[in-house]
């Protein structure tokens, strides 16, 4: 199977340029995002997960070991918080025709309604008069319109309320069920890592504390932090 992603021994520390060098913020990170798999990364505020995620996009170089994408991927984004990534003052239909310019009007009604949002009641919104888990299916949109064959997610609930949650887990399931995309996506969350993800990745301070199937790492974690995070989840 292809790896669409592969980080491989990933070490990195911010600052090193400045002199003082601070601690690493990833250590000999190793894992892979195959084709057609959703891989969870999971791992408290400050273990490592937003910088995994700028090493992804070639926004930050790693200090040893590599970060290699294969040579045909082709990558959606989805950011934290849609109302900061989203230009408020766009109408929904720029917002989804700017991930994809030549995307045809019916291809643009049909991935407003892979992400449940009627077409005709959004087209012409603005994305600043939406709420916040409306305006995130936007961006999911604007994502999926260019048919990536891999999506990256960083904590895409994190900024939206408790309805808002529950709809973006359902598009992202209908997502997972139609099984043409990978996904690396960043959770605070084992919970839902757990209904989205085939493959979850524990990172605690900058390190990989355990990673496996769902199933395994739910039902047999090995390690006191994870044991931690499921207890937190109430799985
Ligand atoms: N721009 C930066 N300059 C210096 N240190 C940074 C910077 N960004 C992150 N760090 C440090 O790197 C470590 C990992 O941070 P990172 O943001 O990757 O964690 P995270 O798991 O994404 O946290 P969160 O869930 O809060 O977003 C932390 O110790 C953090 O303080």
């Amino acid at each position: 199977m292809t790896n669409l992603i592969e980080f491989k021994n990933v070490s990195f520390r911010y600052g090193k340029s400045r002199g003082a060098a601070q601690q690493f913020a990833l250590k000999d990170v190793s894992f892979a995002v195959p084709e057609g798999k959703i891989v969870a990364l999971v791992g408290q505020s400050g273990s490592g997960k937003s910088t995994l995620v700028r090493l992804a996009l070639g926004m930050l170089h790693t200090e040893t070991g590599y970060v290699r994408a294969a040579e045909r991927a082709h990558t959606g984004l989805i950011f934290q918080n849609p109302l900061q990534s989203l230009n408020p003052r766009w109408s929904v239909e720029k917002i989804v025709r700017e991930g994809q310019p030549s995307a045809s009007d019916e291809e643009i009604a049909r991935v407003l309604e892979q992400v449940s949002l009627k077409p005709h009641d959004v087209l012409h919104k603005y994305a600043g008069d939406m709420s916040g888990g409306q305006a995130q299916r936007v961006a999911i949109a604007r994502a999926l319109i260019s048919q990536p064959d891999l999506l990256i997610a960083d904590e895409p609930l994190s900024a939206v309320d408790v309805l808002g949650k529950k709809q973006i887990i359902e598009v992202l399931e209908d997502i997972r069920s139609a099984r043409s995309l990978a996904m690396l996506i960043v959770l605070h969350d084992l919970g839902i890592a757990q209904r989205l993800a085939d493959e979850i990745v524990v990172l605690h301070e900058g390190q990989i504390v355990e990673q496996g199937s769902v199933r395994d790492i739910i039902s047999h974690p090995k390690h006191e932090y994870t044991k931690q995070l499921i207890e937190a989840a109430k799985l």
